[in-house]
């Protein structure tokens, strides 16, 4: 039964064709298209995939985009399914004070974070990161509680801001320094180390928290612009969202 997993964000659509809904699965072909280009997907590169027998993604880029993702997967037959965060779902509690309002994106991502930990080893609290249009820390304890997370601004979006806001800032980019002596440098290194400064202190809360050392992940397309500038070990990985994906897909339709 091959198995369709889509995530849609704020800049890019990914999407990735298995041979069935588990995290057993092999993967048949996967893509990403900038939002921009969605509307040719059923021309393009899903025009000669194996037919998908079901769907499952996430969404967070708005009911304009969600529709025209929907007419896109027109040419198939399944009906869409779109992940809504409950309160709890495949070995995850939702701690946050609307469950449903959480974007859909980190809730997968989360159980994806977690199923990920548990096949490798012992068990320890996790902060997930994702790197997007947007940047999200999580914390989860070693019971699997999303205990809360925080939402910054990405690289784009902190740069657009400061040219938008200021007079002298205009944003080639630069360098990440630990002590930048130009414009661009600065502004490079500002970000990224605000987002860096933002995990570790996520880090130092969950340990307080917890009493114990969490595994740190870290994903999303802007995730390999991080990576080198983080003091503390975290794991990149490539599509926590598919993971997460798939291990709900196998309870839905397995
Ligand atoms: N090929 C690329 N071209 C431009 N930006 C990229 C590319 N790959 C990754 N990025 C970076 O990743 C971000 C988008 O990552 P992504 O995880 O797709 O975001 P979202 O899930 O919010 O759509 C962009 O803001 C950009 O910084
Ligand atoms: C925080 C986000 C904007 C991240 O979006 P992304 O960077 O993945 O495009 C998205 O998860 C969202 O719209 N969340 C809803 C609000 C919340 O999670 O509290
Ligand atoms: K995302």
């Amino acid at each position: 039964m091959t198995f369709l997993a889509l995530d849609v964000g704020n800049t890019r659509l990914k999407w990735a064709l298995y041979d069935r809904p588990s995290p057993q699965a092999q993967l048949l072909a996967h893509g990403a298209e900038f939002l921009e280009n969605i509307d040719r997907l059923s021309e393009g590169a899903w025009a000669d995939l194996p037919t998908p027998e079901r769907m499952l993604g996430c969404v967070v880029a708005g009911d304009a985009i969600k529709r025209r993702v929907q007419e896109q997967m027109e040419l198939w037959d399944f009906t869409p399914q779109w992940v809504v965060p409950s309160a709890q779902e495949a070995g995850v509690t939702n701690g946050y004070d609307h469950p449903s309002r959480l974007g859909s994106d980190r809730w997968v991502a989360m159980i994806g974070a977690r199923q990920r930990m548990l096949a490798q080893g012992p068990v320890r609290p996790l902060v997930v990161v994702m790197v997007g249009t947007a940047v999200t820390v999580e914390a989860i304890d070693a019971e699997g509680r999303f205990l809360g997370g925080l939402i910054l601004p990405g690289h784009g979006i902190m740069l657009r801001a400061l040219e938008s806001g200021t007079a002298g800032l205009h944003v080639p980019t630069g360098e990440v320094r630990p002590f930048p002596t130009n414009t661009s440098d600065a502004l490079t290194s500002g970000g990224t180390y605000a987002i860096a400064g933002a995990c570790e202190r996520m880090v130092q809360h969950l340990r307080e928290h917890t009493g114990q050392d969490p595994m740190c992940v870290m994903t999303g397309g802007a995730g390999w612009k991080m990576a080198p500038s983080m003091s503390l070990q975290f794991d990149l990985v490539d599509n926590l969202i598919f993971d997460g994906l798939l291990a709900m897909a196998q309870h839905r339709f397995g």
